[in-house]
């Protein structure tokens, strides 16, 4: 079973006629875009898309689903996105895909938030995977050595030998930290920290919580 199509799927079922939904991005958010695009064309299913990348833009577009930007309605009523980690009391990590800005500003101004993800994403503290940190490309380097000097273990993210530029037009600087055991403190020292456009702490914000797995899909609901 393709447990990130699964996931992908099952979200899709809580949209409902009518509805504005954030679009996450990824591997498994795509197949919730997908599963969107289906129920439109063949369900007949009316919504309004928001995506959160150029990528889930695309894919939107391509298969039908009508898109506005956050700025063109007045409010989301779900969103559902993958995730990089979730540790066991439903904080989560993103990111991976660059899209971390644009994701947390849709999940910001939305009603319900559901993240869809495989099991091997679940784990006890969040630090495993490297935590993205969103960065103005001015100052930057200094900013890699801060992160350096405070032990945080960083690397600029790169693709194709070229620094990652966002769909903002920033940089990404990856914190390699093993294990965070304070999210809380963290999230707010970056917050706090100038040129940090933004971070992939995403704390207190899920509602729901489908969790793929090969012996059928858990949902947890009702975390907030
Ligand atoms: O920036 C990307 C997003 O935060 C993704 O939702 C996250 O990286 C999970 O992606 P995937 O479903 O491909 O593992």
């Amino acid at each position: 079973m393709n447990l990130k199509e699964d996931v992908g799927i099952k979200a899709a079922n809580y949209v409902k006629d009518g509805m504005t939904v954030g679009l996450g991005t990824g591997s498994t958010a795509y197949y919730m875009i997908k599963e969107i695009g289906r129920k439109i064309k063949e369900e007949k299913l009316n919504v309004v898309g928001v995506p959160t990348s150029t990528v889930s833009k695309q894919q939107a577009i391509d298969i039908g689903i009508p898109i506005k930007s956050i700025d063109e309605v007045k409010k989301v009523d779900l969103i559902i996105d993958g995730a990089d980690e979730i540790s066991t009391d439903y904080q989560g990590m993103k990111g991976g895909g660059a899209a971390l800005l644009f994701e947390k500003i849709v999940a910001t101004y939305t009603d319900q938030v559901i993240w869809i993800v495989d099991e091997s994403k679940m784990v006890d503290k969040l630090g495993e995977f490297p935590l993205p940190v969103e960065v103005i490309p001015y100052g930057q380097h200094q900013l890699f050595h801060l992160f350096a000097q405070k032990g945080y273990h960083p690397s600029f993210r790169m693709e194709n030998d070229q620094m990652k530029i966002t769909d903002s037009g920033h940089s990404i600087i990856d914190l390699n930290l093993t294990q965070i055991d304070n999210p809380e403190k963290l999230a707010k020292e970056l917050d706090e920290t100038v040129g940090v456009v933004e971070h992939g702490l995403f704390l207190n914000m899920v509602n729901t919580v489908i969790i793929g797995k090969q012996s059928g899909a858990q949902t947890i609901s009702n975390i907030r």
